[in-house]
């Protein structure tokens, strides 16, 4: 493991007085910490989001181990889930918004992989379910579906229970596919969006505080299931709740402000960390 700063290309043009804002940032910035991984699934180096003249993102490098979970915390508004979705490109969609730097997906650029089969790869769940307005079994036959995954209906039938089981839903909906999604519970949907992520074989899930909308005990259902998915998935998760981020994840990175302030293997970044403003965070005194 090593700091990384990695060389500079964009993907996106950002104007001059962008790049003029981004030089006076960075003076007295320095991350703490692994930002790289020795198997990474990703990399990200030397990203700046910009909302037109705002910038949200300041020269984050960071990689996304193979199948490990990192978890992504810092206060309200420090840009955890504007940089989750430069990961898949979500950001491409905000027409005001300009990305540069250099992410790879296993040694591709994504800015060199078309966005839908991007998106296939490198998966998203949402703070809140959004299950599509059709059965529980069209929700999780879709993508397969369009992405010409299956030859038959009985190879259809296959990925839905395969994801379903994945995902710990299928014994509770088993005997009910064909009724809509829209009427499980918020915690079986958000199993159901999982199931949906999966029935693709993507490499990478990111989750944008997937447990945000759910009670306790849905909550922990989820948590259990990420741990299992950790066995076959790189997997990104934006968080508020340290807990979570301790009991489920293998590294954790501290954002403040659009920086990348602390990263490193969440068990030390919770007992020793480091930087004073990653300190503060989890004492409580901000946030
Ligand atoms: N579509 C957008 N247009 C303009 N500014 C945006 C947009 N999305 C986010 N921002 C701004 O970018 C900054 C980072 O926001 P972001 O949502 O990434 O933070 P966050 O850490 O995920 O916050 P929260 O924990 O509250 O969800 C904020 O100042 C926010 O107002």
């Amino acid at each position: 493991m090593m700091n990384s700063t990695g060389q500079q290309q964009f993907y996106a043009q950002v104007s001059p007085e962008q790049t003029a804002l981004k030089a006076q940032s960075l003076e007295t910035h320095q991350t703490i910490g692994e930002l790289t991984s020795d198997n990474p699934g990703m990399t990200t180096r030397r990203i700046d989001v910009f909302y037109n003249d705002v910038q949200a993102i300041y020269d984050v490098s960071l990689d996304l181990g193979e199948k490990e979970v990192l978890a992504l915390i810092g206060p309200s508004g420090c840009g955890k889930s504007t940089f989750l979705r430069c990961l898949n490109r979500m950001n491409d969609t905000v027409a005001h918004c300009k990305i540069s730097g250099e992410i790879s997906l296993h040694g591709t650029k994504i800015s060199e992989i078309e966005a839908e089969e991007l998106r296939s790869r490198v998966g998203m769940v949402f703070q809140k379910p959004n299950p599509f307005p059709k059965s529980i079994y069209e929700n999780i036959a879709y993508g397969p579906k369009i992405h010409g995954l299956a030859e038959n209906k009985a190879d259809l039938d296959e990925i839905v229970e395969a994801a379903l089981r994945k995902a710990g839903l299928w014994d509770e909906v088993s005997s009910r596919l064909d009724v809509p999604a829209t009427g499980l519970s918020g915690g079986q949907q958000q199993r159901l969006c999982i199931a949906r992520a999966i029935s693709i074989s993507p490499e990478v899930i990111l989750m944008d505080e997937p447990c945000s909308a759910l009670d306790p005990i849905a909550t922990s259902v989820i948590e259990d299931l990420m741990s299992e998915l950790k066995e076959n998935y790189t997997i990104c998760m934006v968080t508020h709740s340290m807990q979570q981020a301790k009991r489920i994840s293998d590294r954790t990175a501290y954002f403040h402000l659009g920086k990348l302030i602390e990263v490193n293997p969440t068990r030390q970044l919770f007992e020793q960390p480091v930087h004073q403003l990653t300190q503060g965070y989890l004492r409580g005194s901000f946030g």
